[in-house]
């Protein structure tokens, strides 16, 4: 898979050179191409944003620029390649596992990093013309920029990726993932048994992997009562009072 960032922060995606990302890429699993959007804008200062019509706050990154930067990169595919445009924004749907889960079946992802108050809506509208393009939030708050976002997308999808993680077994236990049924995770204990005056349940002591699973099915369950209960009200929604079997 290849993924393209454009940013006029580049230094803010150096994580992707460390851990699980970085040793992907030096595996030639992932494809990261990390983009300066200052180099598709003119002028000795090089700017990259002006004020917003109508008025309001702040400033928004020009069109100009953005037209500019997003033809080259996305241009730069083998053959006819067309990538998915990912804009994370507050104004986006929730990045979710299955949204990952698509993203991480895609050839290539291209991110486009808004930074002051955000992008000329016309950058995607044009865009939307010769590739399909969302918007991503990571939730009900408003950062200074989307870096930080495509940090946590790039992630939460390259670990879906075939091969990235040692044991694929591993996302299918995801809270959110199918394996779990949509569920927050259980609680999960390692070595030592007892720590300070905490043990690990004795259920997990013991080999037998049916009476493991349910009580994990069961915890699954009673963590995302307290804490997400909306995921519950969904589960129900889609299987009935089967859910909870
Ligand atoms: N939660 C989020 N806040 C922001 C702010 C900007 Br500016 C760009 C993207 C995002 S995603």
């Amino acid at each position: 898979m290849r993924i393209d960032v454009v940013t006029i922060f580049p230094g803010y995606l150096a994580p992707l050179d460390e851990a699980l990302v970085g040793r992907a890429r030096r595996a030639g699993l992932l494809d990261v191409r990390v983009h300066d959007l200052r180099r598709w804008a003119s002028g000795v200062h090089k700017a990259v944003d002006d004020a917003p019509y109508g008025g309001g706050p702040g400033m928004l990154m020009t069109a100009p620029v953005w037209g500019a930067a997003l033809d080259e990169v996305t241009a730069s595919g083998d053959d006819d390649a067309v990538p998915r445009l990912l804009v994370p924004t507050p104004a986006g749907a929730p990045l979710t596992q299955r949204r990952a889960a698509g993203w991480a079946s895609e050839p290539w992802l291209v991110l486009a990093c808004g930074r002051y108050e955000g992008i000329d809506a016309r950058v995607l509208d044009d865009a939307r013309r010769r590739m399909p393009v969302e918007e991503v939030s990571l939730g009900d708050y408003v950062l200074a920029g989307g870096e930080v976002a495509a940090l946590v997308v790039v992630e939460a999808v390259s670990r879906l990726v075939p091969g990235v993680l040692g044991n694929p077994a591993s996302a299918e236990l995801d809270s959110f993932a199918e394996g779990t049924a949509g569920l927050l995770e259980a609680p999960a204990y390692t070595r030592p048994e007892r720590w300070r005056d905490l043990d690990v349940p004795e259920v997990l002591r013991g080999g037998n992997h049916a009476v493991v699973d349910r009580w994990r099915r069961d915890r699954s369950l009673e963590r995302t009562a307290a804490v997400r209960p909306d995921l519950l009200d969904a589960l129900v929604a889609r299987h009935g009072a089967a859910a909870f079997d």
